[in-house]
């Protein structure tokens, strides 16, 4: 009988964490904002068959797919040869987008092969090995895509911890509005454009907002919450990447929109709003003055609090 897996996409950085801080989020009108993978059996050679709205972006040889790196890569950590596997991928997130793909296919390949093989890793070796796949395609391990698409939520990053992340609180009412506008951004490029060594006091200032979001979102204090989104580290060296942000974040702040920020290493943007009435006016705007072309989408979305899960059907996820 054919399995079929599912995992959220998500917003890496979420302005104040550059790698440190990122959140899973799913449309409120339950469509699917992610990627399902299915396995359809076992054979003799391992095979990978494509569907779904970002199929074209994906490479036309499938033995170039992550989810085929992925299941070698899974072997490899288990020590074993697993038998060939029948999998067919609905890839509903577009690549190179800011909503953490390549993470997500690599989350829903880890999870889906470590369920089907009755959970040989861990926990934390099954986000280990998401991680290293994912530094593998952007250049340098980061956890802030696979994390929240793995675990759900909010996430923290606990570089050094053995508990690697920590799901932080969230206000219930806050919506995100997720707008991509058809246009690609490689996360290798958007990363080379970060200066590798940061001024002290730009070091503070990071370090300052960070603790002063983590800190109000635990005193549920949304105001400074709110205060401390700033992206002192990436949206500054990717503003050239960027450039219709300072325009789209001033018209999306006199429509009551709380913050505008890059989602990840863009070119999404997202709005955090604090009311539906809000969400679906800066989704209105977005639709019409970012969207560039027919792969563009824009999502009003609620934080996805499960991450990846087996689920019964690949058009059924929230
Ligand atoms: N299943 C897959 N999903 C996404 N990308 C894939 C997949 N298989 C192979 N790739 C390749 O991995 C690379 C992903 O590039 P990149 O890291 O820039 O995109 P991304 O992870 O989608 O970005 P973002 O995290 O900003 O959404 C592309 O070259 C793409 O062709
Ligand atoms: N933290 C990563 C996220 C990539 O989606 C970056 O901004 O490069």
């Amino acid at each position: 009988m054919t399995q079929y897996y599912y995992a959220p996409a998500s917003t890496g950085n979420f302005s104040a964490g550059f790698d440190l801080l990122g959140a899973a989020f799913e449309p409120v009108n339950g469509q699917v904002l992610g990627d399902v993978l299915a396995i359809r059996g076992e054979c003799a050679t391992t095979k990978l068959s494509l569907s779904g709205r970002y199929q074209h972006q994906l490479p036309t040889d499938s033995t170039d797919n992550l989810i085929l790196h992925c299941y070698q890569l899974f072997q490899q950590r288990v020590g074993k040869t697993l038998p060939g596997l029948d999998l067919h991928l609905f890839k509903e997130l577009p690549v190179g987008s800011g909503l953490g793909s390549s993470a997500c296919s690599i989350v829903v390949a880890c999870f889906a092969f470590n369920h089907y093989f009755a959970e040989p890793l861990s926990k934390a070796e099954l986000l280990q090995l998401m991680a290293e796949a994912e530094g593998g395609v952007s250049g340098s391990v980061h956890y802030d895509n696979v994390a929240p698409s793995y675990l759900g939520g909010l996430q923290l990053m606990l570089p050094g911890s053995a508990h690697l992340c920590r799901n932080l609180p969230w206000f219930d009412h806050w919506q995100v509005v997720l707008s991509y506008p058809g246009t690609t951004l490689s996360t290798k490029a958007a990363r080379a454009a970060i200066p590798s060594q940061l001024p002290l006091k730009t070091s503070i200032e990071f370090a300052a907002g960070l603790s002063r979001f983590v800190s109000a979102l635990y005193c549920q204090d949304e105001v400074d919450a709110i205060a401390a989104l700033h992206d002192v580290v990436a949206e500054p060296a990717r503003a050239l990447l960027m450039p219709e942000l300072p325009a789209l974040r001033q018209a999306l702040t006199e429509l009551g929109v709380a913050h505008v920020g890059i989602s990840g290493a863009g070119p999404t943007v997202f709005a955090l709003c604090q009311s539906e009435q809000i969400a679906a006016k800066a989704a209105t705007y977005l639709a019409s003055h970012y969207e560039k072309n027919q792969d563009a989408m824009t999502h009003i979305c609620r934080l996805a609090s499960a991450g990846a899960r087996a689920v019964k059907d690949p058009t059924q996820c929230s």
